[in-house]
């Protein structure tokens, strides 16, 4: 597979687009706010919603029908200078239709020439390929440099195709705009011809059972994590290529339970954070996806025992050396992003 050169990579892709960014920006994403731009009710919350979560999407893919497409992109363009997003610090990113669609051409151009000054992320579905990510990066950066954009957009992918799937650490390396990757469980499990209708979750027939027993009795069985090794693949892909993973829409609205140990599932395996489809789901993504006071008080007794990083200690009988330091350092600095958004949480840690 032929590869740009070093230097090559992070040349902008159009003269006088802005630079690509050699590290990202490091952001709080606990949870990525899904709203439908298009409806005036939900767009006109979007001021209040905004201090409430790290991220709001302007959602323009589906979920948006073929005849509100204009107005879904018309209204993201609105939400773009209903708020104060790089002053005030909530990410506003856009989920544009995916690259073979009639509208993505108009959504990523207007998006860009009318509201690239605010901005951050342009999500981009069905991602099959490194190709996918080349044709949006090249014509972003052609539209930065027509509107004079100081600061580049960057690049979330979503994994839902199986051909995504396989492709994903090319995915993940493709371009210095990758800002993350997010699993989508439904449009995956449709590609995969998986037999399920569920947005993420688990399911009562996804099962392992234990031998049988002599006697005849009952055999135990314990359900599975059918996402388990997808999210796993994607943690690994970002992670390799410095970006984050996330996960992506719960669809059971009305069970937060489930929804909850789903994002849990996630969060531990390594997830930076998740979507939010519903405001009931936010508060959900902020419990999960903000580390645990305790966690975090455990972690600072690993950092203050072993000042340098190096060697080996006791602490409350666990063995802690070089690798639970780094643990450690993950779960304290995103404390610290947390504490700086959400002052309950500084005083917990604090504590
Ligand atoms: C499958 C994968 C995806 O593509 S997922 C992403 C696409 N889907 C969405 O973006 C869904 C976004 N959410 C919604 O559209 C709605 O939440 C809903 C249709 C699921 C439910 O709406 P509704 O029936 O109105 O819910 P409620 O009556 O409970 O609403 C109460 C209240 O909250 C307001 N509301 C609803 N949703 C939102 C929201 N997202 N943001 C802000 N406010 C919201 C609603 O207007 C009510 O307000 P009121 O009390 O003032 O009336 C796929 O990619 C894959 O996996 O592959
Ligand atoms: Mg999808």
């Amino acid at each position: 597979m032929s590869q740009k050169t070093p230097r090559s990579f992070f040349k902008p892709l159009s003269i006088g687009a802005p630079e690509p960014y050699r590290e990202l920006p490091v952001k709080l994403e606990r949870m990525i706010h899904f709203v439908p731009p298009h409806l005036d009710k939900v767009r006109a919350k979007v001021p209040d919603m905004a201090p409430t979560v790290d991220v709001i999407l302007a959602n323009l893919e589906d979920a948006i029908p073929a005849d509100a497409k204009d107005a879904a992109r018309a209204g993201a363009i609105e939400m773009a200078n209903m708020y104060d997003w790089q002053g005030k610090g909530t990410g506003f990113w856009s989920r544009v239709n995916c690259l073979n669609s009639p509208w993505f051409q108009d959504d990523v151009s207007e998006l860009v020439l009318k509201a690239g000054h605010q901005l951050d992320v342009i999500m981009l579905p069905k991602v099959e390929g490194p190709w996918d990510i080349h044709f949006a990066d090249q014509y972003v950066a052609q539209l930065e440099a027509k509107a004079g954009l100081t600061r580049p957009i960057l690049f979330h992918a979503i994994l839902e195709t199986a051909e995504g799937v396989a492709r994903v650490e090319e995915i993940a390396l493709a371009s210095p705009r990758m800002q993350g990757i997010s699993l989508g469980p439904a449009d995956l499990a449709a590609s995969r011809k998986m037999k399920t209708t569920r947005v993420g979750g688990g399911h009562p027939f996804y099962r392992v059972i234990e031998d049988p027993k002599e006697d005849g009795s009952a055999r135990l069985s314990a359900q599975q994590d059918p996402w388990h090794y997808t999210i796993a693949r994607l943690v690994d892909a970002c992670r390799m290529a410095g970006i984050n993973a996330f996960y992506g829409p719960f669809g059971d609205i009305g069970d937060l339970e489930a929804c909850e140990q789903q994002f849990r599932n996630a969060f531990l395996l390594g997830c930076a954070g998740t979507w939010s489809l519903h405001p009931s789901q936010i508060a959900v993504a902020k419990r999960v996806f903000s580390p645990d006071p305790e966690e975090v008080k455990f972690a600072r007794k690993i950092l203050a025992a072993m000042p340098d990083g190096s060697g080996v200690a006791m602490i409350d009988g666990k063995m802690q050396d070089d690798a639970t330091w780094k643990q450690a350092k993950v779960i304290s600095d995103l404390a610290d992003l947390v504490a700086s958004k959400d002052p309950d949480l500084a005083a917990a840690y604090a504590g």
